[in-house]
C-alpha cells in the first residue's frame, strides 16, 4: 500500500533509485547478503527519514532481507515525490509527498505505524515520539529503534532520562563511519550544493558565518573556505571555539559576526540562533540558511516582525523588506538547505552508503540481540565492516600489524 502524489512519476523515480544503487557498493554488498540469509523474514521495518533515492535504497535493502517496509519522510519539505513514485513500483510500502503541512506530515507517520512494525528506523525521532504519546498500544510489539541523526540522539538521551523511553534504540548518528562523513563531508558539500544551486551566487570573496563548530560546523566551514570564502565561527562551547580558531576562521560573538555576514548557516541542533536584534544588524542583502535541524534555529517569526513585506523572489528563496529597508533572503523557509530546497538533493550517495549501511547492519543487530531499553553507540565491529567494506570498493589496502607490532603494543616493560 502507498501514497503518493503522482505514480506517472514512477519512471524517473526508478531511474534516479538506479544511479545512486551504482554508488552505494556498502549497502549493495550488504543487500546481496541478506538476500541470501533473510534475516528480516517475517518482520515489519517503519522508517521515517528523506524520502529520496538513497533512502529507497535503504528501504530496498531491508525489503531483499525478507522485511515487509513502510516508509515516511522525516520532514514536510524534503520527499522527492519521483523517488516515492518509483519506490511504490518496486515494492515498499510508501507515505509522503514534498510540502506536507503539519497535520499531513502526522498523518503519514501513523500510516507506517498502522503497519505494527516491529523495528523502527528514526530522523529526529518523531516517529518514536509519537509512538510514545499516540500510539502507546503498539510499544510492546516494538523490538527497537535505530536512530540517525544527532538531534534525534539528543531527544532520546533526555526521554531516557526522564524514564520515558521503552524500548532500545541504537545512535547510528554515533557511529564513526556516520558522523564522521556523513555529518561532515555529507552535510559540508550537500548544503553548499543547495546554497549555490538555489542562489545561482558565488562564494568567494564572501563573509560566510557558521554557527556551530560541531561535526557538520566543522565540515561547512572547510567547504566555504575550500570555495574561497572568509569564515567566521560562532560556538557556545571554548573548547570547540578554540579549535575552529585553530582550524584558521575567525571566531567571535553572533552579535558581531551577523554585522560582517553575507551568507549565515546555523548548524548548531539549538533554538533561536539568529534571533530579536540579531536581524537588525545584517547588512542589506543578507542570506540565512539552516542546515541543522527543524526550523527553529533561526527564528523566522522575529525576522517577520521587523518586516513589511515577505515574497518569494526565486525558488526556495524568500525576501524579507525590514522596515528600514534592508534586503534580509531566508533559503528554505529555514529548514536544513541541503535537503529542503527545492534543489536539495542531500548528501551524496557514497557518503549515505555508509550512514545507511550503518543502519542496515543496526536493524540486524537488534533483531539479533537481546539488547537494553536505553541508547547505545552501534557495535565497533558494525563500524569497521562498513569501514573495511568502503576501503576495498574505493580499491585501497591497508596495512595490518604483524605480530611483533602487537607483541610491543601489549609490552608496558620496554622503554627508550
Ligand atoms: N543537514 C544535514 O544533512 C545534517 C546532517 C547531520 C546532522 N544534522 C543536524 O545538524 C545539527 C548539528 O549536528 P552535529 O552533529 O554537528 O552536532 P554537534 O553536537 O557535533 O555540534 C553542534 C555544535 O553547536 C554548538 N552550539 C550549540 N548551541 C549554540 C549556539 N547558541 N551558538 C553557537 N553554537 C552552538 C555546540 O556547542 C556544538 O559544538 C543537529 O541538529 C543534527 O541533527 C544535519
Ligand atoms: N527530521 C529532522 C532531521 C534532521 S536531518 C539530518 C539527517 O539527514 C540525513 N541525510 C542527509 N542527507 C540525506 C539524504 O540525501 N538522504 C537521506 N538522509 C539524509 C543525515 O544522515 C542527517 O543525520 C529535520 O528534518 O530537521
Amino acid at each position: 500500500m502507498s501514497k503518493v502524489k503522482d505514480m506517472s512519476l514512477a519512471p524517473e523515480g526508478v531511474r534516479k533509485i538506479e544511479w545512486v544503487q551504482k554508488h552505494m557498493p556498502v549497502l549493495e554488498h550488504i543487500k546481496e547478503e541478506y538476500l541470501e540469509t533473510q534475516p528480516f523474514k517475517g518482520i515489519t521495518i517503519g522508517s521515517c527519514l528523506h524520502l529520496e533515492p538513497k533512502t529507497i535504497n535503504l528501504g530496498l535493502t531491508l525489503m531483499a532481507g525478507g522485511a515487509e517496509v513502510a516508509m515516511t519522510g522525516c520532514n514536510p519539505l524534503s520527499t522527492h515525490d519521483d523517488a516515492v513514485a518509483g519506490a511504490a513500483d518496486l515494492g515498499l510500502n510508501v507515505y509522503g509527498w514534498r510540502e506536507q503541512d503539519d497535520e499531513e506530515y502526522y498523518q503519514t507517520i501513523n500510516m507506517v505505524l498502522d503497519h505494527k512494525p516491529d523495528i523502527i528506523i528514526d530522523d529526529g525521532a518523531d516517529m518514536i515520539m509519537v509512538l510514545h504519546n499516540e500510539r502507546t498500544e503498539l510499544l510492546s510489539h516494538i523490538k527497537g529503534a535505530c536512530e540517525e541523526t544527532t538531534t534525534g540522539v539528543h531527544r532520546l538521551q533526555a526521554m531516557h532520562a526522564d524514564g520515558a523511553l521503552k524500548f532500545p534504540v541504537i545512535a547510528v548518528n554515533d557511529a564513526y563511519t556516520k558522523y564522521l562523513f556523513d555529518n561532515r563531508y555529507g552535510t559540508g558539500q550537500s548544503s553548499f550544493d543547495a546554497i549555490m544551486g538555489t542562489t545561482n551566487m558565488v562564494i568567494a570573496g564572501k563573509t560566510v558565518v557558521v554557527c556551530g563548530y560541531g561535526w557538520c560546523g566543522r565540515g561547512l566551514a572547510l567547504r566555504a573556505a575550500g570555495l574561497g570564502a572568509d569564515v567566521i565561527v560562532t560556538e557556545v562551547d571554548p573548547i570547540r571555539a578554540l579549535e575552529a580558531r585553530m582550524d584558521g576562521y575567525r571566531v567571535m560573538t553572533i552579535r558581531e559576526a551577523v554585522k560582517q555576514a553575507d551568507l549565515i548557516i546555523t548548524v548548531t541542533g539549538n533554538a533561536d540562533i539568529i534571533c530579536g536584534d540579531d536581524f537588525k544588524y545584517m547588512k542589506d542583502g543578507c542570506m540565512l540558511a539552516n542546515s541543522g535541524h527543524f526550523n527553529v534555529e533561526i527564528n523566522r517569526p522575529d525576522l517577520e516582525a521587523i518586516s513589511t513585506e515577505v515574497k518569494e523572489v526565486r525558488e526556495s528563496i524568500e525576501e524579507f523588506t525590514t522596515k528600514d529597508g534592508r534586503k534580509i533572503y531566508l533559503l528554505a523557509d529555514g529548514r536544513l538547505v541541503n535537503l529542503s530546497a527545492a534543489r536539495g538533493q542531500g548528501h551524496p550517495a557514497e557518503i549515505m552508503d555508509m550512514s545507511f549501511a550503518v543502519q542496515a547492519l543496526s536493524a540486524k543487530h537488534i533483531l539479533e540481540n537481546d539488547l537494553p531499553v536505553g541508547v547505545t553507540k552501534a557495535p565497533d565491529e558494525i563500524d569497521y565492516n562498513v569501514a573495511s567494506l568502503k576501503l576495498q570498493a574505493m580499491g585501497i589496502e591497508i596495512d595490518s600489524l604483524t605480530d611483533k607490532q602487537k607483541a610491543y603494543m601489549a609490552n608496558w616493560q620496554e622503554g627508550t
